[in-house]
């Protein structure tokens, strides 16, 4: 067994395509950020107070994802603490993965060097704790809560209503937030007084275009890959595709990381375009199978409802004969249905993570009704299904 770990090791030491993949991977922070000088300039223009220890403006930042929100954060917010050593603490929360409440204040009082337990005290104590820890405390604090839609839709804004206010309960104000999501209409659902505190200043990051995904791939590229092993060709390839799902720059490096992976694989010494199309399906397979493995069991149910009348990708079907075909369904695995209504809020849940396609139509005088289809490969759906539950492989037998 070892000798396999260490082939893999050993193939992976003496790549002929990379130097270093890890200057591909989505938390690499690179020292240049191409195409975002605007809001460097404009973030650490706001936050230069610091230098003289007084609070920063609290920041709201809005962009799609992968538009580099993140890593303009993190790399002002080190380089300022670089310069700054011990004029402030700034602490980076993010709440898809740290996702409760308790978590959050806990996480905040440990980055403040105040250890809580696991689980057991009232948000009302962590918070009080939490006044007191930065009452106590020498400097200024910037906290970082990225992925803040997230967080808010799922709870709701409470937390936020607190923290906004911990300035008033403090000696002196010295607590600034940057509250960052991808969902520019989530402010809308916030209460008006979290609204206004914490966007104090609002910044916008546009989505990239085809020529500056290519340069940011580029300055990444000459640092990840050995020379002579990726084409331009490649880069711009990875680049027009990305821009055309809406400029995502993650989506543009994983495409070239994944594509020198498959000519790692193939013992290529060059990437090709073609690589790309199959990183690109690689992606995407990826994507669906991790979406589908936790969905709950309706909604596979639902989906596989879909999928078994879908016999070509454009399909249309709607509401009444999906729900037709899930009860059959439901009878065949000796399962309790749920609603038609239900059903419906299932189907736009898979529109919304890109599974279905469910479009609301208006048929005149014969009322609206909901075009569904699949929004991905069937092949991908039905193996990922049976790889989820092994009840599904019957139901395709
Ligand atoms: N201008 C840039 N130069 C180099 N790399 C970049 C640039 N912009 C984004 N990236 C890289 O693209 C990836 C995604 O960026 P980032 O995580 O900052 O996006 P985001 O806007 O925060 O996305 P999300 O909303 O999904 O969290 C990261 O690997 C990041 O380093």
């Amino acid at each position: 067994m070892s000798d396999i770990i260490d082939e893999v090791i050993s193939s992976f030491r003496t790549s002929s395509i990379f130097v270093n993949r890890e200057y591909l991977m989505p938390d690499y922070i690179p020292d240049e950020l191409p195409h975002r000088e605007n809001q460097i300039r404009k973030i650490a223009s706001i936050l230069a107070p610091l230098y003289r220890e007084e609070k920063p403006n609290n920041i709201f930042i809005y962009g799609l994802t992968g538009t580099g929100k993140t890593a303009v954060v993190k790399f002002v917010l080190s380089r300022f603490h670089k310069k700054f050593l011990g004029k402030f603490k700034y602490i980076y929360i993010n709440t898809r993965q740290i996702d409760t409440p308790y978590r959050v204040l806990a996480d905040l009082l440990e980055s403040l060097d105040v250890k809580v337990p696991f689980t057991g005290l009232s948000i009302a104590e962590l918070y009080r704790r939490l006044v007191k820890a930065i009452r106590e405390y020498d400097s200024q604090v910037v906290i970082v809560l990225d992925e803040i839609d997230a967080f808010v839709k799922r709870y709701n804004d409470d937390i936020l209503y607190k923290l906004s206010r911990i300035n008033s309960e403090v000696n002196r104000s010295k607590v600034s937030f940057i509250g960052i999501t991808n969902d520019v209409k989530f402010v809308d659902l916030l209460d008006p007084r979290v609204k206004s505190s914490l966007s104090e200043e609002e910044i916008v990051f546009p989505p990239y275009n085809a020529e500056e995904l290519e340069d940011i791939l580029t300055k990444r590229a000459q640092m990840a890959f050995r020379p002579g092993v990726l084409p331009d060709n490649v880069i711009r390839l990875c680049a027009a595709l990305a821009a055309r799902e809406h400029g995502d720059a993650r989506r543009a490096l994983d495409l070239l990381r994944v594509a020198g992976e498959i000519a790692e694989r193939l013992k290529d010494s060059k990437v090709k375009e073609e690589y790309v199309h199959l990183a690109k399906e690689e992606i995407e397979r990826d994507r669906v199978r991790d979406i589908i493995l936790t969905l709950p069991f309706h909604s596979k149910l639902v989906l596989t409802a879909v999928a078994s009348m879908s016999s070509e990708d454009n399909v249309v079907l709607t509401t009444g004969a999906v729900y037709e075909t899930y009860l059959n369904i439901c009878k065949k695995l000796g399962v309790e249905p749920i609603t038609q209504r239900r059903v419906s809020d299932i189907i736009n849940e898979l529109d919304m993570v890109g599974i279905l396609r469910a479009k609301v139509v208006n048929r005149g005088r014969y009322g609206k009704t909901k075009e569904i289809g699949l929004a991905v490969d069937k092949n991908i759906i039905v193996k990922s299904l049976i790889e989820s539950d092994s009840r599904f492989a019957d139901l395709w037998g």
